[in-house]
């Protein structure tokens, strides 16, 4: 199958987009493989197929590079700038996505996707860490040692396995905080099973938890391998609402491929 994408990415993790609104794009896993493959293929950490969807500018179908499925932040919002590369100009989009719909708006001050996330309405506790769901399922452990020298495949891929989180799994977030509004974080991803530049469900996850007596607005810097990036929410109880994950999407280059 000879296929036309556009490489992207969004803080570094990085992603293969296709275009399948006008021909059903249907990938075996050994293809999704190949295509991910940073050695035989193009490389990335997923892909993204973008489809029609009745009543949304776009639909986003994203697919680790393991092939399971699942909403993903960063691939959120280089959905976005490929669909205003593919023509699609709108000041605000609206799409699908896995866990529902999704509205964002390109600042073209600073270049950045606002991309909203969908309600989180429980936090749960793991000893001193967290467990919730941003559109993907997230562990977040904050560490107190220097986390540019932490082990985060071996503990990420530990946690990962783990019974804390079967029987699907979690993507692993280790955060050291900065200030009362900065942290930097490092993400072992299930379904890529390695260590990503960000990942952007995780950097939401972090926001949301590292600071577990926040009340009302906050708005939450990110550093990670990646890039910056912003999260801002809104806390009351243990819910979060008017998620929004802030930051960068490029394309890279343009392509084609036989796959
Ligand atoms: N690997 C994640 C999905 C992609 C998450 C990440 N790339 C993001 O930006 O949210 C999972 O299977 O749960």
């Amino acid at each position: 199958m000879t296929i036309n994408f556009s490489k992207y990415q969004g803080t570094g993790n990085d992603f293969v987009m296709i275009d399948g609104r006008e021909r059903e794009i249907a990938l075996s896993k050994e293809q999704v493989s190949k295509l991910c493959d940073r050695k035989f293929g193009i490389g990335a950490d997923g892909i993204i197929i973008l489809k029609n969807k009745d009543g949304y500018d776009f639909e986003m179908d994203y697919i680790n590079r393991d092939g399971s499925r699942s909403m993903c932040g960063n691939g959120g919002r280089c959905a976005v700038q490929f669909a205003r590369q593919l023509g699609i100009q709108k000041q605000e989009y609206h799409f699908w996505a896995i866990d529902g719909e999704h509205i964002a708006a390109i600042d073209h001050e600073t270049r950045w996707i606002n991309l909203k996330m969908n309600d989180v309405e429980s936090v749960k506790n793991a000893g001193n860490d967290f467990i919730l769901d941003t559109g993907s399922p997230h562990y977040v452990r904050i560490v107190e040692e220097d986390l540019r020298q932490y082990k985060v495949f071996d503990e990420g891929r530990s946690i990962r396995y783990s019974d804390a989180v079967a029987p699907e799994g979690a993507n692993v977030n280790f955060v050291k905080v900065i200030s009362d509004n900065a942290i930097f974080v490092r993400t072992y991803e299930r379904g890529v099973e390695d260590e990503t530049l960000s990942c952007g469900t995780g950097v939401t996850a972090a926001a949301l938890t590292f600071q577990p007596h926040t009340k009302g607005f906050s708005r939450v810097y990110v550093e990670t391998l990646g890039g910056s990036l912003a999260i801002e929410f809104v806390k009351s109880d243990n819910r979060f609402t008017n998620i929004r994950l802030c930051g960068p999407a490029e394309c890279v280059f343009n392509g084609t491929i036989n796959v």
